[in-house]
């Protein structure tokens, strides 16, 4: 389970993403709100690269106090992934299948599912926004992540790929995985078996439906 208390992220400008408790049980959930609303504030203090005031807990492991610990075990795959421009897709694999214990076999079948062994050896760099995308999801999933945070993961990605990544989430959610998705995009979260859906608006969440 994971458990939001007392949560506050404030921004010079005073915009705040504000949130007294959130509970959220295993399975497929989807936040939806207006460009600017607080989701990307929200999943980056979940996904441990944004400081937050309040209590983030996944399963007993409190992202305070065992940041390393709580960050392995979750998967986030950014709207518009950055990374080391002069580093490989295959480079970047290797650093967090370290740090996550991924397996050879998890990394072919990674790289396979999201038709990346033609690039994953070029610099990143030189990717399209596409080959970026998947190449964030690829990293999201490995080490067999019990929550997975997918910001927008439908953008930029073909729909060959959009009915892998669905296909993807559907399996990884029955054996488990709980998934915190946003989404624009609301053909490929029609087809999801969504457990909870909410609403941000200015920085406040409720759950709608
Ligand atoms: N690093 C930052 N520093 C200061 N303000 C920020 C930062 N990131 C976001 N903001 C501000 O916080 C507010 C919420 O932004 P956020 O990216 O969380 O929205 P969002 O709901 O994800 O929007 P979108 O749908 O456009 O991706 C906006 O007013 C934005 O300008």
């Amino acid at each position: 389970m994971l458990l939001i208390s007392n949560f506050s992220k404030k921004y010079p400008s005073g915009f705040e993403v504000l949130i007294d408790e959130l509970k959220l049980e295993k399975g497929i959930h989807f936040i939806h709100g207006a460009n600017g609303s607080g989701k990307s504030t929200l999943l980056k203090a979940l996904a441990g690269i944004h400081p937050f005031q309040g209590k983030i807990d996944l399963n007993g492991i409190d992202l305070l106090k065992k940041p390393l610990e709580y960050r392995a075990t979750i998967g986030y795959a950014e709207a518009e992934p950055q990374f080391p421009d002069f580093l490989s897709l295959d480079d970047l694999i290797q650093v967090v299948a370290k740090a996550k214990k991924a397996n050879q076999e998890e990394i072919n079948q990674l790289k396979s599912s999201f038709g990346a062994d033609s690039f994953s050896g070029y610099p990143v760099g030189t990717f399209s926004s596409g080959m970026l995308k998947k190449s964030a999801l690829i990293l999201a999933f490995l080490g067999n992540p019990q929550l997975v945070i997918l910001d927008e993961p439908f953008t930029t990605i073909d729909t060959q790929t959009q009915n892998q990544l669905t296909e993807m989430i559907k399996g990884l959610a029955a054996q488990g995985v709980t998934f915190l998705i946003t989404s624009h995009q609301n053909s490929p979260i029609a087809n999801l078996p969504i457990q909870g859906t909410f609403k941000m608006e200015s920085g406040r969440l409720s759950k709608n439906g």
